[in-house]
């Protein structure tokens, strides 16, 4: 195994990493530090099914639980079920001989295929690498720039519309219960039928002493009649309808939530074609998108008449919330393509406006069906339109400490949801036949079960306190005592609190809409709050707060110190932008930033010196810190538009920035020797490189393909400056 693993990726983290990368390895190198790779992209992860690649991914869930694990990890695309058909067909294509994605398998071997393509599906990589808690704040040196640039905000007003809209009753918070495990136990969970008979949901479910259990259900008749109220209700306030969900982390209960969406939202176009959709398999959990590309094989006169249907449709119901209105793009067309961890945050940094059919902006009700964490989102939108805009001149900051180890909570909860086959009862039942937690359920209700360990928690504790500590800043506790699950927690932070020395520190525990709320305020007067919180608010968290303080999340420090000893380094807290992907093939500019790339670098060099006792590593790390300072204050970061400077552009001023540095210290005169000419040929080559990087543009680009793209024509395009080339190598 290499020193450091950077992860091969995604759409626009991927073609940064095609001219970031061989910058990393020279300098890397010259101090003997040897960076590989492994690929974790949907395209690897397919081929991998079939042995047509490499495990990488299962190679690296064995490495992080060893303390020599250094990896950064670069975001990836969770794929939804219309994603990974793309990527299948992209692969079939470029010659690799793979089974379809089957929807309805009926053979043996189509079983098997779609139990194959299932693992790749959605959230499948973090959950495997995170093997421990996530440590998410802005850089000093980010937080300072964003102080001193301050990026634009939308304008809020007290007569702003929009709002938050949940169920708050039959949903997974009010259902939930909650108990933790005195000792260990190998529980299963079954189903009982209104006349007795149970069948076996999940065999084996071992829990270990100490771990928190969790089970829920949300019902799908209040669920349907909730949509069917805050429709009608969008269109009598005039506002565009948006529907935010996480269907790529919650990738079996969120998806059967969009679809119902769907379908009560299209209700009359879906009464009248049962029939015709039926024997087209249309499957609403992947989307509107999936009626209209299946009505495509229909004869000229049917598809006609069900497009009418649907413009009709439109035109009776509220605007909807758009995705791309050039192409018609809606909120409901694919389920990966409003995740509220990033949507909502985009909302209101706008003003509390989203883009209607029209192309024009309005404000919208946001529907977050489950009420678990909606209340954080409704805080921070009451909190504007009382104070309006939130000002990165002068705000705090909202770092976060969140629990996410060992597949912690909701997020681990796939192999424990299940639709409840009819009437009856679920539950879950230990070794010893009796019963943990049950739920009485109707047909369709979507129920799930997740746990949380205890070695996890009590390294969570820690790690707030650490944070606490370090910064000195008020640290809060996500947690709702009238809930369930967070009651259990609240008895495991007040016990383990006491392991560590809190003297003189500000740590409350508060749940989640009054912590937004009492954070929002701190913010307000430029005080910083740091929120520990579980696996969701963890992700809902780290978007939200980086996104408003400054402008994007892609600058965050993400480092996921693992419990076994070893770093994973994250990469920003955002993902993947494909739409920056789509302006780099039309127009050949790619505005990614990759600060996340050069602050996780750094601490992995940090870290890599510190396990090794490695000081070249800690230069590398220190030159590269003081690079990526000056790469704020000079203002290289990319720009947004093309035939300007774009993340090449950054990489050539990171590189010259760093080499600048190593070549102007004096702790290691072989590494002062060995970059003071490349200094010296960046800085002399200056406007002929960055003239390079901008002729390069203007032009469509080809890859060769989006998931599994030609490696030459990525390098050619991400590479375009010759001389910058001769220089790195
Ligand atoms: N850690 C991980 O592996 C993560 C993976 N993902 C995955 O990424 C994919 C896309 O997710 P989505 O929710 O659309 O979120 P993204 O964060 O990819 O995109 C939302 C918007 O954020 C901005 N943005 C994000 N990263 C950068 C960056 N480095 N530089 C500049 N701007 C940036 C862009 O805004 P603009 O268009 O205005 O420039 C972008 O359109 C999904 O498959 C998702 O599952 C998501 C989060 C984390
Ligand atoms: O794993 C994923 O699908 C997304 C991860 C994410 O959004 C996050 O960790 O912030
Ligand atoms: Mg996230």
């Amino acid at each position: 195994m290499t020193d450091i693993i950077y992860t091969i990726v995604d759409e626009a983290p991927e073609l940064a990493s095609g001219s970031f990368l061989p910058i990393i390895q020279k300098f890397a190198g010259a101090a003997g530090i040897e960076v590989g790779t492994k690929d974790i992209s949907v395209a690897a992860r397919i081929l991998a099914l079939f042995d047509l690649h490499s495990d990488d991914l299962a190679e690296l869930g064995d490495l992080v639980k060893t303390p020599e694990a250094n990896v950064i990890k670069l975001p990836n695309v969770s794929a939804s079920v219309p994603q990974l058909v793309a990527a299948i067909k992209e692969l079939q294509d470029h010659g690799f001989d793979i089974p379809d994605y089957v929807e309805n398998p009926q053979t043996d071997a189509e079983k098997e295929a779609r139990a194959k393509y299932d693992t790749v599906k959605g959230s499948a990589v973090n959950p495997v690498l995170r093997e421990g808690n996530s440590d998410r704040r802005a850089p000093f040196a980010v937080k300072q720039f964003a102080k001193n640039n301050p990026h634009r905000m939308g304008k809020w007003t007290k007569d702003s519309k929009t709002h938050v809209a949940t169920m708050g009753h039959d949903d997974f918070a009010s259902n939930e219960k909650s108990v933790t495990l005195d000792a260990a136990t190998e529980a299963k969970i079954e189903f009982v039928g209104k006349d007795g008979s149970a069948s076996t949901l999940k065999a084996s479910l071992p829990l270990q002493a100490g771990e928190v259990l969790d089970a829920t259900f949300m019902s799908v008749k209040a669920l349907r009649t909730f949509l069917a109220e805050q429709i009608a209700e969008t269109k009598e306030q005039g506002i565009l309808f948006s529907l935010h969900m996480k269907a790529t982390m919650m990738k079996v209960s969120d998806p059967v939530i969009f679809g119902h969406c769907v379908e009560v939202f299209f209700a009359p176009v879906f009464e009248k074609h049962a029939a015709t959709f039926a024997e087209l398999n249309v499957d609403v959990n992947n989307g509107f998108g999936d009626v209209i590309s299946k009505i495509e094989s229909l004869d000229a006169a049917k598809k006609a008449e069900i497009e009418a249907d649907i413009k009709a449709c439109l035109a009776d119901q509220p605007d909807m919330y758009m995705v791309d209105s050039d192409k018609g793009i809606t909120n409901l067309h694919v389920p990966s393509d409003v995740i509220i961890d990033a949507s909502m945050p985009a909302v209101i940094k706008a003003g509390g406006i989203g883009w209607g059919p029209d192309g024009n902006s309005a404000d919208t009700k946001c529907v977050i069906p489950d009420s678990s964490y909606a209340g954080v989102y409704d805080a921070v939108i009451e909190f504007c339109k009382e104070n309006g805009e939130f000002n990165p001149a002068t705000m705090g900051s909202v770092p976060n400490v969140g629990l996410m180890a060992q597949k912690a909570e909701e997020y681990g909860s796939h192999p424990q949801t299940f639709m409840a086959p009819a009437e009856g009862t679920i539950r879950i039942v230990a070794a010893d036949g009796s019963v943990l937690i049950e739920h009485n359920v109707e047909e369709g209700d979507i129920w799930r079960a997740c746990m949380a360990k205890d070695a996890p928690i009590q390294d969570w504790v820690k790690l707030a306190v650490s944070r606490a500590r370090a910064t000195g800043s008020t640290a809060i506790f996500w947690l709702d005592e009238n809930r369930a699950h967070d009651a259990q927690l609240i008895k495991k932070v007040n016990a383990y609190l006491p392991n560590h020395d809190t003297s003189g520190l500000d740590i409350k525990i508060m749940a989640p809409a009054d912590a937004c709320k009492l954070s929002c305020e701190m913010i307000h007067k430029g005080e910083d709050a740091i929120s520990v919180t579980g696996n969701v608010l963890r992700d809902y968290n780290t978007d939200l707060f980086p996104i408003l303080e400054v402008g994007t999340s892609a600058k965050m420090l993400s480092v996921v110190p693992l419990m076994n000893g070893g770093g994973l380094f994250e990469t920003g807290a955002g993902g993947s932008a494909p739409k920056h992907v789509q302006q780099m093939v039309a127009e050949g500019h790619l505005r990614w930033d990759s600060l996340g790339e050069f602050c996780a670098l750094g601490a992995s060099f940090e870290h890599l010196a510190n396990v090794k006792n490695n000081p070249s590593a800690s230069l590398l790390g220190k030159t590269l810190d003081e690079a990526t300072a000056k790469l704020l204050d000079k203002n290289e970061s990319p720009s947004r538009k093309v035939n300007e400077h774009d993340n090449r552009g950054s990489h050539f001023c990171i590189a010259l920035y760093w080499a600048e540095a190593l070549a102007a210290q004096d702790e290691d005169a072989k590494l002062k020797e060995f970059f003071a000419p490349i200094a010296k040929a960046l800085a002399d080559n200056e406007d002929k490189i960055r003239a390079e990087l901008i002729e390069c543009q203007g032009d469509a680009v080809d890859l060769g393909g989006y998931y599994h793209q030609d490696q030459d024509k990525r390098i050619a395009a991400m590479r375009p400056s010759a001389t910058l080339n001769a220089i790195i190598g």
